[in-house]
């Protein structure tokens, strides 16, 4: 069972989020994070963001996919909107960093994220969202507009106590080293992009 294990208002370059650190217990220093923009209205559907950690992405500015601009443009929209960022530490959708990099170095060969996945032995996705919906429930939220383009989260809220109103989708524009990523996103996992962007 996640437990709220800290909490502290911080100021970012968007505006300032009450960070809220969940985990099992207080050992654990990769603990799920929850952002609340100031002026979330827990009271109505709440805009939502699910994020899965992507340190190359994020931290490390990879042009191999869009996760860092899409966290940026969703603590954005938060602060605009109001809202809450779901950070969740299922790096590489829950491979991890290690298998991650493996990954990449076979699609360096040519195989695409799935392939990748599937040689090294690997689901292609060993996310659960489960996490999420459980941390939803302990800050309050009662129903959400859920910022995404993938139909599993959408799913996995759907299939809980959450109520879900509406999907914000969150597109950004693909360059040369992510167009093939996306393109995989969009025709083996479903996710709802615009061909224009791919
Ligand atoms: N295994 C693997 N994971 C990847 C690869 N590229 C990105 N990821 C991970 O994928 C996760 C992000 O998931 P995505 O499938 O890009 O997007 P999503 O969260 O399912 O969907 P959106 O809500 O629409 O963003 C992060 O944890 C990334 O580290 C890859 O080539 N292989
Ligand atoms: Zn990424």
């Amino acid at each position: 069972m996640l437990k709220l294990q800290a909490e502290s208002n911080v100021p970012t370059q968007f505006g300032e989020f009450r960070m809220m650190a969940f985990s099992e217990d207080d050992k654990n220093w990769m603990p799920h994070m929850a952002l609340i923009a100031k002026d979330t209205d827990l009271e109505k559907p709440t805009n939502v963001r699910i994020h899965s950690e992507c340190i190359t992405g994020e931290v490390f500015h990879s042009k191999k996919c869009e996760c860092g601009e899409q966290l940026d443009s969703a603590m954005k929209y938060m602060q605009e909107n109001g809202g809450i960022i779901l950070y969740l530490r299922q790096e590489g959708r829950n491979i991890g960093i290690i298998n991650k990099l493996k990954a990449y170095a076979l699609q360096e060969k040519g195989l695409d994220t799935v392939q990748a996945n599937l040689q090294l032995g690997l689901p292609a996705d060993d996310r659960d969202f489960s996490v999420a919906i459980d941390m939803l429930e302990q800050i309050g939220v009662k129903s959400v507009n859920l910022m995404t383009n993938n139909p599993e989260k959408i799913k996995f809220i759907k299939d809980s106590n959450i109520g879900y109103n509406s999907r914000i989708p969150l597109q950004i524009k693909s360059n040369e080293a992510s167009a093939s990523y996306l393109k995989t996103k969009r025709d083996y996992f479903g996710h709802l992009l615009d061909d224009e962007n791919q």
